[in-house]
């Protein structure tokens, strides 16, 4: 049986420490301030918001809510992002993905401030990563990808050199994990699969690393794994559990595939944490460059 990542025991780390940076900033006459918008009622959603604002409260950073309807138009969530973008009181915000139908979330990103991106979504900040393959880097990185990173160096597992096999090309992860894993500073090499890659199982049996974020519950099974090898599970599906009577987070890592893995992300509890953690660390961040 391979080793369980704990992605609550990191993240818990990760904010006690953050708080103690948050301490200073206050020192410093430096209060951070996170905001979020959120559009329509999708449950997923208000559960992932309140709990950004939870961590808020317990690192000591301020937390700027924003609720719009699930009708509101382009225009109305245009309007609630400029007016926190001109909030000093907010250092840094997201707004929460998927936005209702009907919403160009593209458009929407692009008229977030990039020093107040949060998320590391803004297409400047992407462009920034793309241009600096090494060295430090001064702008926001996305949050999942970056989550899945420290986790596994929290974990002393070294991406150097290795083949990494990424499946969906979200735009949460998939499109932008490549960019952190092939920075000089990691290392690794990534290849990108989705649902128009030919043999996807034969890409999967050749790699170290599988980062599965496709949405598809249990898609990887024992027989695509290499032996030793390290799964990172971010693929959310809310499956209907007989036992419970309950709906449940599955990944898209088969759990039979654990037995043959060097190591594992549970999920729940692996990658989903340290996104949050993410969130509040370029929050701090963000606050950090103003001193
Ligand atoms: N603006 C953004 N929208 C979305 C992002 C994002 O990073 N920025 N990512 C996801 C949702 N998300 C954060 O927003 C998120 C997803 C999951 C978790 C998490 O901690 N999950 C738990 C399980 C929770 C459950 O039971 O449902 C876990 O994995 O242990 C945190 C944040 C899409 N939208």
């Amino acid at each position: 049986m391979g080793t369980r990542i704990d992605g609550k025991k990191v993240a818990a780390r990760t904010k006690a420490d953050l708080a103690k940076r948050v301490e200073l900033l206050k020192a410093r006459g430096i209060q951070p301030g996170l905001g979020t918008i959120l559009v329509g009622s999708d449950p997923g959603s208000v559960k992932y918001v309140a709990g950004k604002h939870a961590d808020c409260a317990e690192i000591g950073v301020n937390s700027i809510k924003r609720e719009l309807p699930e009708n509101a138009t382009f225009d109305q969530v245009a309007d609630a992002v400029r007016q926190l973008n001109a909030d000093p009181a907010c250092t840094g915000y997201i707004v929460q993905l998927p936005l209702p139908r009907g919403i160009d979330e593209n458009a929407i990103i692009d008229l977030i401030d990039p020093k107040k991106d949060a998320d590391g979504m803004h297409p400047y900040n992407l462009g920034e990563l793309v241009l600096h393959a090494r060295g430090d880097i001064a702008t926001p990185l996305p949050c999942t990808p970056r989550g899945v990173i420290e986790l596994l160096r929290a974990y002393d597992i070294d991406l150097d050199g290795k083949e990494v096999c990424v499946l969906g090309r979200g735009i949460t992860i998939g499109r932008t994990i490549g960019l952190l894993l092939t920075r000089k500073a990691v290392n690794a090499t990534v290849t990108l699969c989705h649902t128009g890659t030919k043999d996807v199982r034969e890409h999967m049996r050749r790699a170290d690393v599988i980062v599965a974020a496709m949405g598809v519950a249990g898609f990887v099974k024992p027989e695509d794994i290499k032996e030793g090898s390290i799964l990172v599970d971010v693929g959310v599906s809310r499956v209907f559990d007989e036992e419970s009577g309950r709906y449940k987070v599955k990944g898209d890592v088969d759990k039979a595939c654990y037995e043959k893995a060097l190591a594992y992300t549970p999920n729940p509890g692996g990658v989903g944490p340290m996104t949050r953690a993410m969130l509040l660390q370029n929050v701090v961040e963000m606050a950090e460059r103003q001193l």
